[in-house]
């Protein structure tokens, strides 16, 4: 995959404090997607002048979220945000891009080469199918409604694992109304926090809903027959 250096990818000074020694590889992974990522329509035009700010920086701060060695599943990685950016800077993360989309896992695993990033991996699938993954973290951005996400992701995840959706300033609504159907999911605990202050503006809103038991929550239909088991039993 070719790139030309492009003005609009400079790295602003707050890339490089966030990305310490892998600022050269988040600034290639920027000219990526200026570059092929707007030809092949990965990425609008129009967001090649906000590519850090709105799109690689705001990834980045999730990074403090995410705990040492963690296995990290990007649902529906796009062009690869936030989980390129994330597999940029933390290599003691394993990361796989879920992304359903041929056009986008072919762009994502010449990434991939062409940065050399050793710990991230291009699955190509829907989250709903997943079988032999297993996470301690699922990111998403921009992918689908809170319930619907949380019923991706939650069976990926292991026990105290944590989806991170990455949302926008109705997050915390979007948040209320979903407690109840969560819930019937898996057993998990929900808030909504906001990370890097001071490193972006405004700050990256992220729901975080952590897995609190290992079992799944049975399905309805089973519950109640489970019950009618151990009532019978009693007889
Ligand atoms: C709007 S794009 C967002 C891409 C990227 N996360 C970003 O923030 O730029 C939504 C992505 O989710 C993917 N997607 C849609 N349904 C999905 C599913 N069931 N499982 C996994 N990915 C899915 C789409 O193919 C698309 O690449």
């Amino acid at each position: 995959m070719t790139s030309g250096a492009d003005h609009r990818t400079v790295p602003p000074e707050t890339a490089a404090a966030l990305f310490g020694d892998r600022i050269d590889t988040a600034a290639r992974y920027a000219e990526l997607l200026a570059g092929a990522g707007v030809e092949r329509g990965l990425i609008g035009p129009r967001e090649v002048p906000r590519l850090w700010d709105r799109h690689i920086l705001n990834c980045a701060v999730v990074e403090e979220l995410v705990p040492h060695g963690a296995d990290l599943v990007d649902v529906g990685s796009g062009a690869g945000l936030p989980g390129v950016v994330l597999g940029i800077l933390r290599p003691d993360v394993s990361v796989v891009l879920l992304e359903p989309l041929l056009r986008r896992t072919v762009f994502l695993r010449e990434v991939v080469a062409s940065l050399e990033l050793e710990n991230v991996r291009v699955e190509r699938g829907r989250a709903e199918e997943q079988k032999g993954l297993a996470a301690d973290i699922v990111t998403a951005r921009a992918v689908a409604p809170l319930t619907r996400l949380a019923g991706w992701a939650l069976p990926l995840l292991r026990k105290d694992g944590s989806l991170l959706a990455l949302k926008g300033e109705q997050a915390e609504s979007e948040l209320e109304s979903a407690r109840k159907e969560l819930s019937a999911l898996r057993p998990c605990a929900a808030d909504v926090i906001r990370v890097g202050s001071g490193k972006v503006d405004p700050a990256t809103t992220v729901v975080r809903i952590t897995v609190t038991s290992e079992s799944e929550r049975p399905h309805p239909s089973r519950r109640a027959a489970a019950g009618r088991k151990k009532r019978g039993r009693k007889r």
